[in-house]
């Protein structure tokens, strides 16, 4: 007799949590966490209180701390811890999960030295594996409360994306298909430096008319070196590029946004990190940005002033100032 398809989600933070619980809703879905208090009060409360305070999560929704008992009966994999923990889990991974699964990445970040991709560390590590990721304008509390939002399953084989799309959508949350990896996954690292820029100008109180200039200049940058590094123009105006732009700099609940309120308020990138109990992947994210930017030769001027800010070399107001420096040329321009 057949069994359920069962999907894994390693990583019970708010997005692995929010993305099982949606998944729970169409397969058997089991998350690992580490901690067992979080794995108790999933499978008891059906509650994440750590990450996604007061919120519900699907009643099917198991949880466990064995990576052993997560991996065991396997059909897709979903990898849902930040980047800086992606690769040292994969190679727990790979002894225990069967070789054909296909791995979804939820994670929006660049690693640290390599400048890889999160499904390119997948390649590396779990050689054989279809390798994807699930990605768009994705507030975990929104998702999780059931307000209707939209992403996008991006996977070099159409056929493997169009068997996964069904497994995380429902009535409110429409998933598509998109073939271009590349670009539909460094839309998300990308828009996490400009939006702590965007977070910098709100929190200086600069503007309306400010923030859509650095949204939308942002997005020329993210652009320029998404198509440098081999991703589509065209996937940088969807879901994954200007629509997880526009939520990030634009939603208080962002935590990228958040960073730069508090780097505008003075504080230090250490004060930052030491006060949160959340990842936000573009502190890290935005020197590996401006090494990539330095080797495609591509300008980059808010994440570079992002980058400076993040390093302690200058404050939020100094950022400020340098952009309106700078001098304007043709709009499809640098700059
Ligand atoms: N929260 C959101 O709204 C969204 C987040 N994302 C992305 O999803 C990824 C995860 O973010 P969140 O869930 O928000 O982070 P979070 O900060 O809420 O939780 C991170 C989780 O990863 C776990 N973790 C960290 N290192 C680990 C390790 N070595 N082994 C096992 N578990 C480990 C932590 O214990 C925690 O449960 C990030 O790359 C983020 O950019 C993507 C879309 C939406
Ligand atoms: O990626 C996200 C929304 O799509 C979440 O953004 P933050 O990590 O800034 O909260």
């Amino acid at each position: 007799m057949s069994r359920p398809m069962r999907v894994t989600v390693l990583g019970a933070g708010s997005w692995g949590t929010t993305v099982a619980s949606l998944a729970a809703r169409n397969a058997d879905t089991l998350i690992w966490a580490r901690r067992a208090s979080t794995v108790e009060q999933i499978n008891r409360e059906h509650r994440n209180e750590d990450y996604l305070k007061g919120l519900a999560l699907h009643r099917k929704l198991r949880a466990t701390t064995s990576l052993e008992e997560a991996l065991r009966d396997c059909d897709v994999l979903v990898m849902g811890v930040p980047s800086h923990s992606f690769r040292a889990t994969l190679k727990q991974v790979a002894p225990l999960v069967r070789p054909w699964v296909p791995v979804i990445s939820l994670a929006k970040g660049l690693e640290q030295g390599t400048q890889r991709r999160m499904t390119e560390i997948i390649h590396e590590e779990l050689p054989g594996h279809p390798a994807g990721l699930l990605a768009g304008p994705n507030i975990a509390r929104e998702v999780l409360q059931g307000m209707a939002a939209a992403a996008v399953v991006a996977m070099p084989d159409e056929t493997i994306a169009r068997a996964l799309q069904p497994l995380f959508s429902s009535s409110v949350f429409r998933v598509y298909i998109n073939t271009d990896v590349i670009g539909s996954e460094l839309g998300g690292p990308l828009k996490n430096v400009i939006a702590i820029s965007a977070g910098m100008g709100q929190g200086l109180g600069v503007g309306e008319n400010t923030r859509a200039m650095v949204i939308t200049r942002g997005l020329a940058e993210i652009t320029r070196l998404g198509v440098a590094l081999g991703g589509r123009a065209e996937t940088f105006s969807g879901l994954t590029g200007l629509g997880d732009l526009l939520t990030t700099c634009m939603s208080p609940l962002s935590r990228n946004r958040q960073v730069g309120e508090q780097y505008a308020a003075g504080k230090t990138t250490a004060e930052i990190v030491a006060s949160m109990n959340m990842v936000a992947e573009g502190i890290k994210t935005s020197s590996v940005v401006m090494e990539l930017a330095g080797t495609y030769g591509v300008d980059m001027p808010i994440a570079r002033e992002v980058a400076a800010v993040v390093k302690g070399e200058h404050g939020a107001v100094q950022a400020f100032r340098g952009l309106r420096r700078l001098a304007a040329g043709a709009e499809q321009e640098s700059g």
